[in-house]
């Protein structure tokens, strides 16, 4: 069922919130939803993308679950010295006075950066170290039923008529805008260039040899690779979701930039202390031979390296998990997770949080996990921060969403890249430890690129699932 946004609705809540205001707050959040038929959320977005800037989408095809930001009601960010969880109180603050008009949730979606002392790079210029954001127009889809959401802030002297009225139009035309045509092919932007086949495996032989004379136990890394964009976000979008319907789809926009990808690891679902996250490590290509598929797989299962490689993430998980659970099961030996183009060892991990414990301040803690960052994580980062040339951005970093109940799911942002002035930067990387070869590290990372790169390649290349 779908219906207009309410004038009337609307401007009660408005009104109500500036009678809050009144009484003493600075600011109050009015929060007005109506349902609302979901066209696709991918072409929603895209095509508002460079106008509604910050724009965000998050989606779980399989669980036709999905979510999107336009614009800005309030953005909360932590500095590099300031923990997360300082974003989650103020975020309850805001929601202390609220105004609330409908059935719905009220969420924060963004990201936070892979590092957030490493450098920074002009590519990731947009993306701050943490972000999280609520949207002035928000799309949210659960299985057959989606609302549309505005919010606006008010203070003592907003002019509700003028702020309802303006949102109305404002919505209006945000349903009416025409898809982008996809890009003509431009040059690509190689003004920061992707590190060379040899360099990098030299990189990984270096990070081996540390590793075997007992500097770390395993350290990840990343490179990047640079590509014309000529196909648009939306085509992009679709693909993705298609060919990976069980991924995390993420995408978020600011200003002319757009960072996205369709991430398979999951790194915290929160819901009323009821929490869930896998060990995701240790990989294999798939094949598109049924029996030589369960072949690599099986090698998998058995290789020595990516089990050790694997228990390295399990065992940080259950050394941070203990501390904050009273009930944790972690399954004995781990199961494959076989995605279209690379198969990974996967543990999935359940627990009962103590009380009062909060999503934001464990999602700092589990960041970043053994699988994207190394062990023990200090070394492993001083490592990364020196050896890999690469601004990881929020590549490998956790993106997802709070909502006003402070439930969540953040993913671990992999199989992405970054859009930028006509061009892709795709990122990848994998795990060392001792034994690793620099020959099949670099075909891992070759092969986790092709998430994005057949995405980026076009329809035509979608029947290729296994190329
Ligand atoms: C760092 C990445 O993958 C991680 C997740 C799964 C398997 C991994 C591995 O086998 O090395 C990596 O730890 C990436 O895709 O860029």
């Amino acid at each position: 069922m779908t219906s207009q946004p309410s004038r009337s609705d609307l401007l009660q809540c408005l009104t109500e919130a500036r009678r809050r205001a009144d009484e003493g707050r600075s600011e109050v959040l009015a929060s007005y939803s109506v349902p609302w038929t979901c066209g696709d959320p991918g072409k929603l977005f895209a095509s508002n993308r460079l106008v509604e800037s910050p724009a965000t989408l998050w989606a779980i095809p399989q669980r036709r679950l999905a979510l999107v930001g336009l614009g800005c009601a309030r953005e909360f960010r932590a500095g590099a010295d300031e923990p997360w969880a300082t974003i989650q109180q103020k975020w309850r603050h805001l929601l202390e006075a609220a105004v609330i008009h409908g059935d719905h949730r009220l969420m924060l979606c963004g990201g936070f950066a892979f590092d957030r002392l490493g450098q920074r790079r002009s590519r990731w210029q947009n993306f701050p170290a943490a972000a999280l954001t609520l949207a002035r127009f928000g799309l949210c889809r659960h299985g057959s039923a989606t609302r549309l959401i505005i919010n606006i802030l008010v203070t003592a002297t907003s002019d509700c008529a003028a702020l309802a009225d303006s949102a109305i139009a404002d919505w209006t035309r945000i349903v009416s805008r025409p898809s982008f045509a996809p890009r003509a092919a431009a040059p690509a932007d190689l003004s920061e260039p992707d590190i060379a086949a040899d360099i990098w495996k030299c990189k990984v032989a270096a990070a081996t040899e540390s590793i075997r004379t007992g500097a770390m136990d395993k350290v990840v890394l990343a490179r990047t690779r640079t590509v014309p964009l000529t196909i648009s976000v939306e085509d992009i979008l679709a693909n993705l979701s298609e060919t990976h319907p069980d991924a995390y789809l993420f995408a978020f926009a600011r200003q002319d930039a757009c960072f996205l990808g369709a991430s398979p690891e999951r790194l915290i679902e929160f819901r009323d202390g009821c929490l869930s996250t896998w060990a995701l490590a240790g990989s294999a290509p798939r094949s598109a031979v049924e029996t030589e598929d369960a072949r690599l797989g099986r090698g998998l299962l058995r290789s020595a390296k990516d089990r050790h490689e694997h228990a390295l993430v399990v065992n940080a998980l259950r050394s941070v998990l203990t501390h904050h659970c009273g009930r944790l099961h972690i399954p004995e030996e781990p199961g494959l997770r076989k995605l279209p183009h690379v198969q990974h060892l996967i543990t999935p991990i359940e627990g009962q949080a103590h009380d009062g414990l909060q999503l934001l301040e464990l999602l700092e803690q589990l960041h970043p996990s053994p699988a994207v960052g190394g062990l023990p994580r200090g070394e492993a980062l001083a490592y990364i921060r020196a050896e890999e040339e690469l601004d990881r951005g929020w590549y490998a970093g956790p993106v997802g969403w709070i909502d006003d109940r402070g439930n969540g799911e953040f993913a671990v942002a992999l199989r992405s890249a970054l859009l930028r002035e006509g061009s892709a930067t795709l990122f990848a990387g994998c795990g060392i430890v001792d034994g690793s070869s620099p020959e099949d590290e670099y075909r891992e990372t070759e092969v986790k690129m092709r998430t994005m790169a057949s995405a980026l390649n076009g329809p035509a290349s979608l029947s290729r699932r296994y190329g």
